[in-house]
């Protein structure tokens, strides 16, 4: 079984990000790149990433209306992302002209409710019932539009996987048994999360804020 740890390469700099990337190689499946690091590098830093061989998560959270989604789909096509994420909120229309723009070898997977968010969270944005419930709508909706997953938090995984059997299941919101949490909300342990059905683990700040990134990346692949 291939290793599902993509590890989140939340930094400004592709010398950070490379050389975090470098060190744990041998113990995760694929690298995340997000808002931070592509606002920064955008194409030439996901070469630079690309280079290292491992598979690329372009974590770019479209959010827009579907021709605008759509055109950022094709801008990206060209990187040939293993999975590229955009906002099942956008709506269904988004989510179908999106499918329909990005590459054949691309995932496209949507986030759901964001692991930073609790309840009262989402009820200060108008959402009223519980996250359970607000996941499970989200997921349905991304499977009809035709998506290839979802990204949602260890807690729902479970649930969601019994309602979607072939999907690609990105949970992150990971921390190994007392680690710092820091903005996150709803989290569960990388092991948890493996065993509820979650196909890609993503993690960032318990590997890259540990004192020794490769001994940390070691120590949770063990746990799987
Ligand atoms: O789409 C994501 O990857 C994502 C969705 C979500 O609901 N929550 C979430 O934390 N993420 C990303 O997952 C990573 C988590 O980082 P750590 O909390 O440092 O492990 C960050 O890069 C976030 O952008």
């Amino acid at each position: 079984m291939s290793n599902p740890i993509f590890l989140a390469l939340d930094t400004p700099t592709i010398e950070g990000a490379r050389d975090l990337a470098a060190k744990v190689k041998g113990h995760i499946g694929g690298v995340k790149l997000g808002l931070e690091f592509f606002c920064a590098h955008g194409h030439h830093g996901v070469h630079e990433i690309a280079a290292l061989g491992l598979p690329i998560f372009l974590d770019l959270k479209l959010h827009d209306i579907p021709n605008t989604v759509a055109g950022a789909m094709q801008a990206i096509h060209v990187l040939e992302p293993a999975i590229v994420t955009i906002h099942a909120s956008g709506g269904r229309a988004m989510m179908e002209d999106a499918k329909a723009a990005a590459g054949e070898n691309t995932k496209v997977v949507a986030v759901s409710m964001l692991t930073s968010l609790d309840e009262a969270d989402l009820a200060a944005t108008g959402v009223s019932g519980s996250a359970h419930d607000q996941v499970m709508r989200l997921a349905d909706l991304a499977q009809s539009a035709g998506l290839d997953g979802i990204v949602c938090s260890g807690h729902e995984v479970g649930a969601v996987h019994k309602q979607w059997k072939h999907g690609t299941f990105v949970v992150p919101g990971l921390r190994p048994a007392g680690a710092t949490v820091g903005d996150q909300k709803r989290v569960v342990t990388p092991r948890q999360a493996r065993d509820d059905g979650a196909s890609v683990l993503v993690i960032g700040r318990p590997i890259a804020k540990a004192e020794d990134p490769l001994a940390a990346a070691r120590a949770i692949e063990a746990t799987l």
